[in-house]
């Protein structure tokens, strides 16, 4: 093994350290803690894990969270009348329903409710449209982590290589976005697309999105890469990526691991934006770039 292992787990754990300081900062100017609702309907055991993580994480931040379990049987309007509560509580900065929702459920007017300015996952429309035009709003967090951790492994990334594998509108497509306002030259590859071997082994960035275990090859990378695996596979004997590590390690010059890669990034974004977004909320003044 050659590469470099990028620690997402450590970066996110400074990032979330900075973002409890300014919230400490936020409530003695404002005379509130920054908000964040998370909302989970029904019952699903890994959904509640990550609910109950980022709940103590936002604790830990010094900011409030609160929390909204409605069962799995939840009718749409009474979920779209959570989230006008929401909207409308002067409390919550930002706003999270967690997905996937059950199937009864509309997932896509759910997000559509959500006022833009507490979507502190980046997911309406809104927000993409801002994204992909250079407007102010929000990023969704797991590409917002990824964009970090490239920053401070490459520095400036203008004129780099980068192929994103994978055209979600939660992963791939707001990361292709980012990579295209820092001045790379942006591949965004899917499961149509034809000799992707080819097209990652001229990539300087890969970002791996596509939710299958162990999908990129070493053998595909360029000598010196650096490999984002944005993958959370369980397998038997624990999780795994979507890059298929032994592999890329030995070409790669460095890659995310999983876990304690681009996960613990993904939650430390989440109160980064919900700060940001009580700072805008509020009025308070925040150097948003050095957050
Ligand atoms: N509205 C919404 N927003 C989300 O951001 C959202 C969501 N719904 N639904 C589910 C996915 C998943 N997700 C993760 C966050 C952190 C880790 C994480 O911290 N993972 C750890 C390991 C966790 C473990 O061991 O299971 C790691 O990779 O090191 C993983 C997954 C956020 N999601
Ligand atoms: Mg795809």
């Amino acid at each position: 093994m050659t590469a470099q292992i990028i620690d997402g787990k450590a970066f996110a754990a400074a990032l979330r350290a900075r973002v409890g300081g300014v919230a400490t900062a936020f409530e003695t100017a404002s005379g509130r803690k920054a908000g964040l609702a998370v909302v989970l309907v029904g019952e699903d055991p890994a959904s509640a894990v990550y609910v109950r993580s980022k709940g103590k994480a936002t604790l830990a931040a010094n900011m409030a969270s609160f929390e909204h379990k409605l069962p799995a049987d939840t009718a749409q309007a009474d979920l779209i009348a959570l989230v006008d509560r929401l909207n409308a509580d002067p409390a919550v900065d930002g706003i999270l329903v967690q997905l996937p929702l059950p199937a009864h459920l509309d997932e896509q007017a759910v997000l559509l409710r959500i006022n833009p300015n507490k979507d502190v996952d980046g997911f309406h429309p809104v927000n993409a449209g801002r994204l992909a035009t250079g407007l102010p709003g929000f990023v969704p967090c797991t590409p917002l982590g990824c964009l970090m951790l490239l920053q401070d492994q490459l520095g400036d990334l203008s004129g780099k290589e980068a192929v994103v594998i994978g055209r979600s509108n939660i992963v791939g497509k707001p990361m292709a976005a980012l990579l295209t306002a820092a001045s790379c030259t942006v591949t965004l590859a899917h499961s149509r697309t034809r000799d992707l071997a080819a097209h990652v082994s001229r990539a300087d960035i890969v970002v791996a999105a596509v939710g299958r275990a162990g999908f990129v090859k070493g053998e595909w990378l360029k000598p010196g890469a650096t490999v984002i695996d944005v993958g959370i596979n369980r397998v038997e004997g624990g999780l795994v990526g979507d890059v298929e590590f032994d592999s890329a390690a030995c070409v790669a010059g460095a890659i995310t691991p999983v876990p304690g890669g681009v996960g613990p990034m993904t939650i430390a974004c989440l109160l980064r934006n919900t700060l940001v977004a009580a700072h805008r909320n509020a009025g308070v003044e925040l150097d948003e770039a050095a957050l």
